[in-house]
């Protein structure tokens, strides 16, 4: 019997000789989401060779995590002990790290969890080497940061890439602007704000045809590819998430090599041994993770600017800092407790007084549904 791997090398390669026409859309977009849901199939835990982050991810702590990803021995480890003070073994040999290690760093007053993984090889999303497990705890991060051997060609950059991609990971892109509306009958029915210039309505129609979704209202405000509409279909199995390259060991390379690497984007040269450039990479890190510091302001006291509760970005109304108060120890260690104590704040929350950039008038009395900012100052406000 073919395996799943055998079907998307069979259809990889029907892919491959059938030329793009309007003869062909049809077929190719069949081919397309044939795949996808392959990919998915061979990616779901419970499907052979399991795929899930079970017995390798560790107890998220702090206000978000930072998977690192690359290949072996380009400095994941020593990086991680550098910015966390954690001890993760290094040494020149590759596989070094076996599994996650876990460090933590405080950033402008926000507690970040740093993920050490092990390195992942050419192959990794198909189950080569410990990979998908790797990849799978990188999926659940809210950032990962992409490691890179200046030594080494740029080419790896874009293998590792397609490694995260094929994991159904988008990196530094948001959800397509492309809205799926499921409906009993009246077949479909495809609206576009702006002209569609990869991919026309055979397509759609096929995409939707395999997935066996015959009525719907399909709303496209972007120009949209079919990989953008099989992700809205797969939104379940999709990940989008930040990423950084942080271009490591520069020690090695001359001023000019160095140059050359501050146009790639979304790029940091380190040296995780020197401890060089550490300072922007914790910038760029914290820009891509959007977090949202709010202090919390005592009526008639100074705001405490040691302890911000941290938002995560989209997490970040009235409700949400509600919900994240701080509260003393011996009801965190009881989490059902915990959270009749912040349904009875809820029910007693009269108002808030919010200072900041999330409101126009300073000191503005804000509903459980304010979205707040980076910097707010917050005041509970009792019934
Ligand atoms: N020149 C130079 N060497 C470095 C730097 N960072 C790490 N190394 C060296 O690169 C080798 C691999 O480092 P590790 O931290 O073990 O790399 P890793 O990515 O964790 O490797 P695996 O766990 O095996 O995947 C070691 O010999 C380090 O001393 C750096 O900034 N400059
Ligand atoms: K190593
Ligand atoms: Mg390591």
């Amino acid at each position: 019997m073919a395996t799943t791997v055998d079907k998307i090398k069979d259809i990889e390669a029907e892919m491959a000789k059938t030329q793009k026409n309007k003869a062909t859309s049809f077929h190719l977009g069949q081919l397309k989401a044939k795949l996808a849901k392959l990919k998915r199939e061979l990616l779901t835990p419970s499907s052979s060779g399991g795929g899930g982050g079970a017995g390798f991810d560790v107890a998220r702590t702090g206000a978000a995590s930072v998977g690192f990803i690359g290949f072996p021995s380009v400095g994941k480890s020593t990086l991680l002990t550098k910015l966390t003070g954690v001890h993760s073994e290094a040494a020149a040999y590759e596989f070094t790290t076996l599994t996650t290690t876990p460090g933590q760093v405080t950033y402008r007053g926000a507690a970040i969890q740093m993920l050490d993984l092990p390195g992942i090889i050419q192959g990794a999303k198909d189950g080569k080497g410990r990979g998908r497990q790797v990849i799978a705890v990188a999926k659940s991060c809210q950032l990962i940061f992409i490691v890179l051997d200046v030594n080494k060609p740029l080419t790896d950059k874009r293998v590792i890439e397609q490694e995260l991609e094929g994991f159904g990971i988008r990196i530094n892109k948001e959800p397509p602007n492309l809205k799926i509306t499921k409906k009993d009958k009246g077949g479909l029915n495809i609206t576009s704000t702006v002209p569609l210039t990869h991919i026309d309505h055979d397509e759609i129609k096929a995409v939707m045809h395999e997935y066996r979704i015959l009525s719907a209202d399909i709303a496209i405000r972007c120009d949209a590819t079919v990989d953008d509409l099989i992700d809205v279909i797969e939104a379940k199995s999709r990940s989008y998430i930040p990423v950084v390259y942080a271009l490591n060991k520069i020690d090695s390379i001359s001023i000019e090599e160095l140059d050359l690497l501050y146009r790639i984007p979304n790029a940091c040269p380190i040296s995780s041994e020197h401890g060089w450039n550490i300072d922007e990479l914790m910038e760029l890190m914290w820009d891509k993770l959007q977090l949202k510091r709010v202090y919390t302001k005592p009526k008639g006291r100074q705001p405490d600017y040691e302890a911000p509760v941290v938002l995560k970005n989209g997490r970040d109304t009235v409700e949400d800092f509600v919900r994240l108060q701080p509260l003393d120890k011996l009801i965190k260690a009881n989490p059902a407790k915990c959270n009749s104590i912040h349904k009875s704040i809820l029910e007693q929350f009269k108002h808030a007084a919010v200072w900041g950039r999330s409101v126009k008038h300073q000191g503005q009395l804000c509903g459980l549904n304010h979205q707040l900012e980076d910097e707010d100052i917050i005041t509970i406000i009792k019934k």
